[in-house]
């Protein structure tokens, strides 16, 4: 990867993604619709251009970390968006978490101007984000994956090659549907045992000592005790997952009530106010259900 790289997008994960590539040696040059987020990647040394079609035309390979579908597909499509300046050699590589459909679509722009394109969508959040831990599900071109791999190597401390473009987003969505079914089941858990005289942290205790033990009931459920839903993954981003998972489910007559109920429980924390804090906020969704105070 010589030269400068572009990145689109520096919310939670793309500016800790971006700082990452600096930290490392990459020459990087960032855009971010709201302009102003790229100071502190300035002050660590990266580059700004004013739109994404800018970024691509001074950037051989461009990395794209963005909300959700829509934004992905502004990012390429819109006026002043990275379609305009692809050209035969430029590499895109979207690692925003979309469903297949999506990637597919920007794909097929991308290659139809000579392009490479690549998705890489990521497991992992903030804190894996800043100390390069992250987990790549890569899938789409080859050859500019093979090209992408000493970034990657920064980014992450795994990447898997999936095959043909829909394959990572499609991995993607089904490790996120068993999270978010994980998170709320977690959140009952923590419930009843409150409701039942026992205490959270020795639930916690017992847990991490089991055959169910994992990081994320390690890490989240300290927090969630004391109310501390400080974003690393947000809310709505969880939900938007639970929501392309499902469709995913529908495609393929996958019958899942488990991810469809905990769907429900992330819209009612949207409608609850909840959607820019962390996931985890989903439990003040299940200690007060819709009707109760
Ligand atoms: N946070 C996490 O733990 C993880 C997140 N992901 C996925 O990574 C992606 C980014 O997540 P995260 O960084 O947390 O999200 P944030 O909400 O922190 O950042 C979203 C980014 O998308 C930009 N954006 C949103 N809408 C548009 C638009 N219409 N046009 C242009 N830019 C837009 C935002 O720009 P602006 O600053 O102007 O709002 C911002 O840069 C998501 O797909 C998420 O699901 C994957 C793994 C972990
Ligand atoms: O997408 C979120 C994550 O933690 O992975």
């Amino acid at each position: 990867m010589e030269g400068e790289v572009g990145f689109l997008g520096l919310g939670i994960m793309g500016k800790a993604m971006s700082m990452n590539l600096l930290r490392h040696g990459f020459k990087v040059t960032v855009w971010n619709r709201t302009l102003s987020r790229c100071d502190e990647l300035v002050e660590h040394g990266a580059s700004v251009a004013e739109t994404p079609a800018a970024v691509v035309k001074k950037c051989k390979y461009t990395i794209a970390m963005l909300s959700d579908p829509s934004a992905a597909l502004s990012v390429v499509f819109d006026k002043d968006g990275a379609l305009e300046q692809i050209c035969r050699g430029k590499g895109y590589i979207d690692m925003s978490t979309v469903d297949s459909d999506t990637s597919t679509k920007i794909s097929e722009a991308i290659t139809s101007k000579g392009g490479y394109f690549l998705e890489a969508p990521v497991s992992g959040s903030k804190k894996p984000a800043e100390d390069g831990q992250l987990v790549i599900l890569a899938a789409g071109e080859k050859t500019l994956y093979e090209e992408a791999l000493p970034a990657f190597d920064v980014l992450g401390k795994k990447s898997f090659f999936l095959g043909k473009v829909g394959n990572g987003a499609k991995m993607k969505l089904v490790v996120n549907m068993i999270m978010g079914s994980m998170m709320n089941a977690f959140s009952e858990g923590l419930i009843l045992a409150d409701k039942s005289g026992l205490s959270s942290q020795t639930l916690l205790d017992v847990l991490d000592l089991g055959g169910i033990a994992n990081p994320m009931f390690k890490m989240k459920g300290p927090t969630m005790i004391q109310k501390n839903y400080s974003p690393a993954f947000p809310l709505k981003h969880q939900q938007k997952d639970m929501r392309l998972a499902l469709a995913l489910g529908d495609e393929n007559s996958v019958s899942m009530p488990v991810a469809a109920a905990s769907n429900e429980v992330f819209k009612k924390a949207r409608s609850m106010g909840l959607g820019d804090l962390d996931f985890s906020a989903v439990f003040e969704a299940v200690k007060f259900p819709e009707g109760s105070s």
